[in-house]
């Protein structure tokens, strides 16, 4: 049974539509709550929100310096989850909100329930050895999720919802931004990717992995890796690492190669539609949690397979 209101506050565009879909799927009206501009508040409506209130940016803005706002909303409307995407900055706001409200933050959820009016969260503990379930039990539960949790429901662009629009205030924070400048590095959204190939250490060299972007870019996915191929041997950008402490992954297909399957790695896939590995020891723990398992050597096989795919 699902609970009477669900908000969900964001300020990356990117994760406005799985955000909104989960909120579709346990609450019965949704609020979107926003920084950014128009082009936000429309894609939330399209994809779910029954209302949005939009704090328009300004260049100086911080998100987690509209705490008090946004607690004050909560205290007059009530509802009963709040879903903060799980950015550094949206972590720091849900902190504070819950201290305003004088409860505490459930962090990076990975499962929801909504059993008898009451929300049922699970999270990863232990550097994701373990699963822990909760009942939170406050009037107005508060957590932090990231992507790959929900799934987005259809865009329907005849949807027009009440748009209320706050102004993001810089001031009161304790922090001022002095500077802005672009990220270096790539910018990848691993969450978008429908289909995607992860390497691991099964790969002897930088080099080597062009066999797998050579696969991947032959079947239309996205390249992605373990957490020593990016953190470790530094071959792939950061942004690409899945798992507990990188990417949280629901593609369709997630084919892993030379990757030995540790949950630290798993748990950023494990909701993938079919997942498939390559790894040449059969004993790898990756083959107890696939689909399908190819017990084989890389560098034999994959050639092969990127001849088949190019015939
Ligand atoms: C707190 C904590 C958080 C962590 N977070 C993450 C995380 O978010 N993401 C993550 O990925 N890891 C994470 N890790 C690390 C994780 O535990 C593993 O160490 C890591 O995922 C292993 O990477 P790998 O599978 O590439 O390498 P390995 O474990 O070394 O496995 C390489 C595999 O390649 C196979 N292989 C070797 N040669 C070949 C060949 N020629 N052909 C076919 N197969 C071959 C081997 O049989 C082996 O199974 C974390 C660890 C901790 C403690």
């Amino acid at each position: 049974m699902a609970v009477k209101k669900v908000w969900i506050i964001t300020d990356d565009q990117n994760t406005i539509g799985e955000l909104c879909g989960g909120g579709r799927k346990l609450g019965e009206h949704v609020t979107a709550v926003l920084f950014g501009g128009q082009a936000q508040a429309e894609e939330a409506s399209f994809l779910g929100a029954d209302q949005v209130y939009l704090f328009e940016q300004n260049g100086n803005a911080i998100m987690e310096a509209n705490s008090q706002p946004i607690a004050e909303l909560l205290r007059e409307e009530k509802p009963n989850l709040v879903m903060v995407y799980s950015s550094t900055r949206g972590k720091l706001l849900a902190g504070k909100i819950a201290s305003q409200l004088g409860t505490s933050t459930l962090s990076n959820i990975s499962e929801f329930a909504a059993e008898d009016g009451s929300i049922v969260v699970k999270h990863l503990v232990y550097g994701g050895a373990a699963i822990r379930t909760e009942k939170a039990l406050s009037e107005t539960v508060i957590v932090t999720t990231g992507t790959g949790v929900f799934e987005a429901i259809p865009k329907d662009e005849s949807r027009q919802v009440n748009v209320i629009k706050l102004e993001a205030k810089a001031e009161q924070s304790g922090i001022r931004v002095l500077e802005t400048r672009p990220k270096q590095g790539e910018v990848v959204n691993l969450s978008a990717a429908k289909r995607v190939v992860g390497v691991g250490r099964g790969f002897a060299s930088k080099d080597d992995i062009k066999m797998a972007e050579e696969l991947a870019s032959l079947v239309g996915a996205e390249m992605a890796c373990s957490r020593p191929i990016a953190e470790g041997e530094k071959w792939m950008s950061k942004e690409r690492y899945i798992g507990v402490s990188g990417v949280v992954l629901k593609p369709d297909i997630y084919l892993s190669i030379g990757i030995s399957g540790q949950i630290q790695h798993m748990v950023g896939v494990n909701q993938a539609k079919t997942l498939v590995a390559i790894n040449k020891d059969k004993n790898a723990p990756v083959f107890k949690q696939v689909d399908i398992g190819l017990v084989a050597d890389i560098y034999k096989v994959l050639p092969q397979i990127i001849e088949k795919l190019k015939a």
